[in-house]
Order: C-alpha cells, then sequence, then structure tokens
C-alpha cells in the first residue's frame, strides 16, 4: 500500500470507520452510536490478522455508503449528473475515470478527501509503460497487449476530454497522465458490483493484497471477485433464504462457502471472508480471480514471484487454429513447462497427413498420443518453436538474470556505478534506459520519475524472464518425453529435426 505518512492512514481509518466499515460483525446501530477510533484492529491491523482467523470467518465489511461508484458520485454532484447524460455513449469505465477526476478536482471540498488523498499517485500498469519500457517486453504477445492498452487508454481519454473541458476541471487534471491515473486507479483497485460493469472503489477493501488461486483447494466462485468478471453468489437466490436472517446468521452462512468477497444485497454491504485459515501475524490476502503474470501486469501492475496460473504462448501455423474448435486461448504452455491439453491435441492433428484426419481425430481429441511416431513428430515440433522464441530475443536467459541483477543495484545505489559485468546485448538497453532516464539530472521530481521507469523496467524484465523459463521448461519437458520414446520404441530411428 502506498501511503503518504502514517497520520493520514491514521485519519483514513477513523473516516471509514464512521461510515461503518468495520473489521468485525457489528451492526449499523452500534457504529452509529459508538464511532471506534478505526475500522481495523479486531481482526486486522494493516493487512495482518491481530488473531487466529477461521476459513470463511467474515474479515471486513464496507457499507454500501462507503462505496465509490458512478452512480453515488453523480447523484451529489448536479453539474456532473447533467454533463453526462449528454454523453451516453461512453463506457462505464470512461465515466467512471471522469467522476473519479472530477472529485479530485474539488481537492479538500470533497466528502472523498481523506479516501482520495491516501490512494497511490502512480501505477505500474501495462497502460502506463513507455516504448522503452515496451520493448523491453521482448516477447511480441506482450509488446501487442501493451500497444493495445496504451492504444485503448489514449482514445478512452480522447473522448472523454470535451466532457472532462465542459467541467471545468483544472490544466493538470485533463491530461493524458491523469487519465491514466484515473484509469489505473479503476483497473487495480475496482471491485465487481452488479449494477455498474466499471465495478466500485471499495475504501479498506482496496487493502487487500492477492494471492493466487490454485494453491489452495476453493471452489470455483470464489475466482471471481474483482472487476470484470462476473458476480460471486446469487444473491437474489440469497435474498430469498435469508430474508428472515440476523446479519450474524448470514455471516455464519457465509464461513461454508469459501468466497473471498462480494457485495451483498441483504446486508447491503461489501462482505470479506477468509479463504482459508491465518494465524496471528498473517497477512491476509484476496484472490482477485486467475490471472497469468502479463494480465498481472495488465491489470494490477505487479508480479507474483511464483504464478501457478501463469501461461506461455508460442506462435502457431494459421491453420492449427482452424483445424480444431479449441479457443485460441486454450493453446498454450503451463507454467511448469506441460503444452496444455488442447495444445497437444491440435498439433498431434495438424501433423497428421490430411487424409488421415478424419480417422483420428477421436484419439486427438480424448487427449492420447495417436502414434509414437506422431507424438515424436509433435514434440520435435514444439522444442523447434520453442527454441526458436527464445532465439529471436535480443537476450538470453542467463542475460536477464544478471540485467536483473544491475538493475538491483541501479536501486539500490542509484545510477552512478560501474556495470561491467552485464553483456553487450544487455549494455545496450542498460544505456538506453539510462540516457532516457537521463541520469545526470537528479531533481526529485526527475528521481521519482527514474525510480517509476527503473521499476517498470525491472517489471518488464521479471516478466520476460518468467516467459522464458517456461519455454526452457518445456524443451526440457519435450525433450524428456522424446527420450522416454525413443527407448520405449527402438524402431523409430533418431533423426534430425524435421522442421
Ligand atoms: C487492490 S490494491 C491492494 C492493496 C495495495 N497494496 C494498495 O495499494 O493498497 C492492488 C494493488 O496492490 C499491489 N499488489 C496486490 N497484490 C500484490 C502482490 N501479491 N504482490 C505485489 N503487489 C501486489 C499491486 O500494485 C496492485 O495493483
Amino acid at each position: 500500500m502506498e501511503v503518504q505518512d502514517g497520520s493520514d492512514l491514521e485519519t483514513f481509518l477513523q473516516w471509514a470507520a464512521a461510515l461503518g466499515v468495520a473489521d468485525s460483525p457489528i451492526t449499523e446501530s452500534e457504529v452509529s452510536t459508538c464511532p471506534p477510533h478505526s475500522c481495523l484492529g479486531h481482526s486486522l491491523r494493516g493487512l495482518a490478522a491481530v488473531r487466529d482467523i477461521m476459513k470463511g470467518e467474515l474479515i471486513l465489511r464496507v457499507p454500501k455508503e462507503a462505496l465509490m461508484t458512478s452512480e453515488s458520485l453523480r447523484s451529489k454532484d448536479q453539474k456532473l449528473s447533467s454533463v453526462l447524460c449528454k454523453y451516453p455513449t461512453l463506457s462505464p469505465t470512461q465515466v467512471l475515470a471522469v467522476a473519479l477526476l472530477n472529485e479530485v478536482n474539488k481537492g479538500k471540498m470533497t466528502w472523498w478527501y481523506t479516501y482520495l488523498k491516501q490512494l497511490p499517485r502512480s501505477y505500474d500498469i501495462l497502460e502506463s509503460f513507455d516504448r522503452l519500457e515496451i520493448e523491453a517486453l521482448q516477447m511480441d504477445e506482450a509488446i501487442w497487449t501493451a500497444e493495445r492498452a496504451v492504444e485503448k487508454s489514449k482514445m478512452d481519454w480522447g473522448e472523454a476530454s470535451v466532457l472532462m473541458c465542459e467541467l471545468n476541471l483544472k490544466p493538470q487534471l485533463s491530461t493524458f497522465k491523469a487519465w491514466l491515473w484515473a484509469s489505473a486507479t479503476i483497473s487495480s483497485r475496482t471491485m465487481h458490483i452488479l449494477w455498474d460493469s466499471a465495478g466500485c472503489l471499495c475504501p479498506v477493501g482496496d487493502f487487500f493484497n492477492y494471492a493466487a488461486p490454485g494453491e489452495v483447494p476453493c471452489h470455483s466462485e470464489n475466482l471471481n471477485t474483482w472487476r470484470n468478471v462476473s458476480p460471486l453468489c446469487d444473491t437474489s437466490f440469497g435474498m430469498v433464504q435469508n430474508a428472515e436472517k440476523s446479519i450474524e446468521e448470514l455471516f455464519d452462512a457465509n464461513a461454508h462457502r469459501l468466497i473471498d468477497a462480494g457485495y451483498e444485497e441483504e446486508v447491503a454491504a461489501y462482505c470479506f471472508y477468509a479463504r482459508r485459515n491465518y494465524r496471528k501475524g498473517d497477512q491476509v490476502l484476496l484472490s482477485y480471480g486467475t490471472y497469468t503474470s502479463l494480465e498481472l501486469l495488465e491489470h494490477y501492475g505487479f508480479l507474483l514471484h511464483e504464478n501457478p496460473n501463469d501461461k506461455a504462448f508460442i506462435p502457431l501455423e494459421p491453420d492449427m487454429y482452424s483445424l480444431c474448435s479449441w479457443p485460441k486461448e486454450s493453446l498454450y504452455i503451463h507454467q511448469d513447462g506441460k503444452p496444455s491439453f488442447a495444445l497437444l491435441a491440435t498439433i498431434r492433428l495438424w501433423v497428421t497427413p490430411v487424409t488421415n484426419r478424419r480417422s483420428v481425430g477421436h484419439i486427438a481429441y480424448s487427449g492420447h498420443q495417436i502414434s509414437a511416431e506422431n507424438e515424436v513428430t509433435v514434440l520435435e515440433w514444439i522444442v523447434k518453436n520453442c527454441r526458436a522464441l527464445l532465439g529471436n530475443c535480443s537476450t538470453s536467459l542467463g542475460e536477464d538474470e544478471l540485467l536483473l541483477d544491475t538493475i538491483d543495484k541501479i536501486q539500490d545505489y542509484n545510477v552512478s556505478m560501474e556495470f561491467g559485468d552485464v553483456s553487450r546485448a544487455c549494455n545496450s538497453e542498460l544505456n538506453a534506459f539510462l540516457e532516457m532516464n537521463s541520469r545526470k539530472l537528479c531533481g526529485e521530481v526527475q528521481m521519482c520519475r527514474n525510480t517509476r521507469s527503473i521499476h517498470r523496467w525491472k517489471l518488464a524484465v521479471q516478466w520476460r524472464l518468467s516467459y522464458k523459463r517456461i519455454l526452457r521448461e518445456c524443451i526440457s519437458h519435450c525433450n524428456g518425453r522424446l527420450e522416454d520414446l525413443f527407448s520405449q520404441h527402438q524402431s523409430i530411428i533418431r533423426e534430425p529435426m524435421k522442421f
């Protein structure tokens, strides 16, 4: 969490407590008669458990009045509301971005000031990457994703500009930089609500960091907590069933649902539940959904040390996509280097002579090897393509590892040092970055910009390194399988790769 100083955070937590945000299942009437000094302390302090917490326990409740939505902002601002009515084609996210900037424009006069003040000043999601940072991703797939994100953001901003002008926003709040801030705030901090696809900003609820679903056995429902995802639970069903129950009974019922978080109509609050047991002192984490590392970077601007849901996509022949009915997104290599079921099946069918495909289609679709010879061709094709992808990069895995060490040193000691041990390929990248961030200028603002850019560059290098590691794992997995096939089927002659 990025907060300016401790007193800002304290003020913010008091503000949230007065609104009924609470980490204990107390009722609204209790809150209004005796507002606590902070909304945390019963179950959480910061993001840590202050006591042992059981899976399914309610850990935070944020009442509807404390949620920032386009609707809540419009309803309290006549001018915003009437200007927005003139632009019905803007997307829900554009509307929320404009409403957010309009609120910031009010400075201390906005009711949300305490909340807005503690939001991060800048973000590292892909749409805020500059050219060099994007190029550092190296893989076409990632570069394309980042370029598309930047373009989309520029287009959204362009479309909303007239409206921001009508709202008389301060010049600095009408810039693309300000738009990026609003857009990234929405991308990385909003939570899913049924009545607005842009989601809501949820004070204190947005303090929880992410843990990937996958390690902990969980119900599929709890994968869908954050923005742009389907609802966590069928609230209408819950309403009928729970019409006569007290708040405490409802919270108890939720203990069995293994749900991270969701808006609950019955109690008119966003409720957060522990998805596993926590010991006192543990950081309490939420699952925002299932994301590859590129998606984490795109929507949230961070990477996990290990992401069990990561995937690598290798370029396929155009006719492979039309060969099977599997969607393109299912043709990938798992984080552990194993090709996905659909990828293997597709290549098995593709390497089969066209005249035989119909007769062996059912074997491929069932996920089985068609023949030892076919399997050898498939595995060799995958190895060749992974190698080609690695070979096309301007730096190797080892060079990226070394570069990351160097970036760490730059971050630790600033920029005035020698980089004798990085390779020539890395050196040109290094020089381009240092030049771009004009290392001679070290005013406070410039330093801040440098730090941010170097952090993004590091994220890009970390991302490409983890991608290359998946490809390396895949090569070694396929080579292992090839060895097995050659030893089991002596009749298959080991030939140089056909591709
Ligand atoms: C909803 S906020 C979570 C709380 C956050 N620490 C904050 O700024 O208050 C989401 C942001 O937190 C950061 N974040 C969340 N989970 C993380 C993790 N596991 N590792 C590193 N950063 C994480 C990312 O910057 C992400 O965009």
